[in-house]
């Protein structure tokens, strides 16, 4: 799917539903489920690969995975957007650098490529919209940058709230098609929504964001200790799809995240 088809979605104010995939089963899976994006999130190298952060995830591994989701998306026949992870050393250099590993990832079948960072990436995110590929920013809790902030949530003082919507609005500025934002506060996360045109996708971010996104694993009772935003969504459902599709329509009707799922 092309992003013009998924903006068209949201223009009509249904709520978009994301949900991380790292491989051609589960794409099909997600894409019947219903679920709109399913972003190879470079979360793989802790639900793939075991390590204990997304540090060591390779350009090469997300390519290898972000091929197999597409060749899934394909199979489902049923259209779903490819969302891929910059993986951390892949794009922080230099704007230049960046298009190579973006352009290395649509190749591989993503529709779009995700980073993190705020006001900083927005030379970055330029670079790449003018050169033909659709940019997600990603502020609040940065997994890449855990070394510096651990597993916290994130802008819960009044200085950081505002330095976060002056980092959305400039990603907005320029170019950045989707914001996501994780681990930040609801109300805060509400604001920005309203503060831009473009859609918000949240985790652990409340429920006034445009769409949602968790981490397949988490979804399905897999995480040993998951994130308090994330929820469990396989007791009661008859296998995997139904899972997904109870998450699907949560989300769709608003019933998640609830209060215990944000900050
Ligand atoms: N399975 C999984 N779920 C995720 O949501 C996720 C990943 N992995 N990997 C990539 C990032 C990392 N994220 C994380 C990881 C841990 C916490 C966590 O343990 N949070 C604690 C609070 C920690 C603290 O305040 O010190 C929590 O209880 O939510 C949160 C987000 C979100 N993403
Ligand atoms: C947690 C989500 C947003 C992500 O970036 C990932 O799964 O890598
Ligand atoms: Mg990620």
């Amino acid at each position: 799917m092309f992003l013009p088809q998924l903006l068209a979605k949201t223009a009509k104010g249904e709520k978009l539903v994301a949900l991380t995939c790292y491989d051609a089963s589960f794409a099909r899976a997600l894409a019947r489920a219903g679920v709109d994006i399913l972003l190879v999130g470079d979360s793989l190298g802790m639900t793939v690969q075991g390590h204990a952060t997304t540090l060591a995830v390779s350009l090469e591994h997300m390519a290898y995975h972000t091929e197999a989701v597409a060749r899934g998306v394909a199979q489902a026949g049923t259209g779903a957007f490819v969302m891929a992870d910059l993986p951390f050393g892949s794009y922080q250099a230099s704007p230049a650098q960046a298009f190579e590993a973006a352009a290395r990832l649509m190749a591989a079948g993503a529709n779009m490529v995700k980073l993190e960072g705020g006001a900083v990436m927005a030379d970055t995110v330029s670079f790449l919209v003018k050169r033909g590929i659709p940019v997600c920013a990603h502020v609040g809790l940065l997994p890449q940058s855990v070394n510096l902030t651990g597993y916290r949530a994130q802008a819960r003082d009044q200085t950081a709230a505002a330095q976060l919507l002056q980092d959305a609005k400039a990603l907005e500025t320029a170019g950045a098609q989707i914001l996501l934002m994780e681990s930040i506060p609801a109300a805060l996360a509400a604001e920005v929504t309203r503060s831009l045109a473009i859609p918000t996708i949240g985790i652990g971010a409340g429920g006034d964001c445009s769409g949602q996104v968790l981490v397949l694993h988490d979804v399905l009772g897999l995480t040993e200790q998951p994130p308090r935003f994330a929820k469990n969504f396989m007791p009661g459902a008859d296998g995997i799809e139904a899972g997904v599709r109870a998450y699907v329509e949560a989300v769709k009707a608003g019933r998640f995240p609830g209060a215990e799922h944000q900050f």
